[in-house]
């Protein structure tokens, strides 16, 4: 089953290329400050343009304002915008319209009574995210923390728009989340680290690797 991967949060051309050149189809730039995967516009737009055509360029904001998102799609040559934060189904629908460009919004999983979200924000997103929903009791991001959600939870299960599973995947546990939820598509960033925030391009390969004998 061909499997297509992103790879978020990369901030150094050496695991970009990492990326670009072990198959991954989609790559994840982060424009959330509090993230030590942060990068900045005028670095991001300079490894887009390494991108080949026919791997997406995805932006990952959480909760931006217009001024934010206009300061960054001004700059950045994207072709996918990520909303990783409590964006409602309108702001979905504003933002797609104001950029002309597809959007996915992340939905965060900790138990059953989240997966209503996802029909939610389906309703306007071009695109769905099932991500783990952050620990409550520590200050976690809103994203990239490394944790999986129970897999089973999407199990047999179909959605109206095309999705991405996320959530602590890793080369080792790659295979086992596929064949769980059926996922099509995966993203993965803590899981491919050498440490917060920074990528091993060896990991990036491995999991790659790991993906395409899916
Ligand atoms: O990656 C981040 O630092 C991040 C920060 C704030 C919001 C979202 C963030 N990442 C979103 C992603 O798409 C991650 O790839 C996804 O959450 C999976 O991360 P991981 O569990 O570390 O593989």
């Amino acid at each position: 089953m061909t499997v297509l991967t992103k790879i978020c949060g990369l901030s150094e051309p050496e695991s970009l290329r990492a990326a670009v050149t072990g198959g991954a189809r989609y790559v994840g730039f982060v424009f959330y400050p509090p993230s030590p995967r942060a990068v900045a516009p005028a670095l991001a737009a300079d490894l887009a343009r390494l991108v080949p055509t026919g791997i997406r360029s995805v932006g990952l904001f959480v909760d931006p304002d217009d001024e934010f998102l206009e300061h960054v799609v001004g700059q950045v040559p994207l072709d996918l915008i990520q909303l990783h934060g409590k964006e409602t189904p309108r702001r979905v629908a504003e933002i797609k319209a104001r950029y002309g460009m597809p959007v996915m919004k992340a939905v965060k999983i900790g138990g059953p009574e989240d997966l209503a979200a996802a029909l939610e924000a389906a309703e306007t997103a071009d695109r769905l995210l099932f991500d783990a929903k952050p620990p409550a009791k520590v200050a976690a991001l809103p994203g990239g923390n490394g944790i999986a959600f129970d897999w089973t939870l999407l199990a047999g299960r179909r959605w109206p728009k095309p999705w991405m599973l996320s959530g602590g995947l890793t080369p080792e546990n790659v295979a086992e989340a596929v064949r769980v939820t059926g996922a099509t598509e995966i993203d993965v960033s803590s899981g491919v680290e050498d440490r917060p925030g920074h990528k091993d391009p060896a990991l990036v390969r491995a999991f790659l690797d790991a993906a395409a004998r899916l």
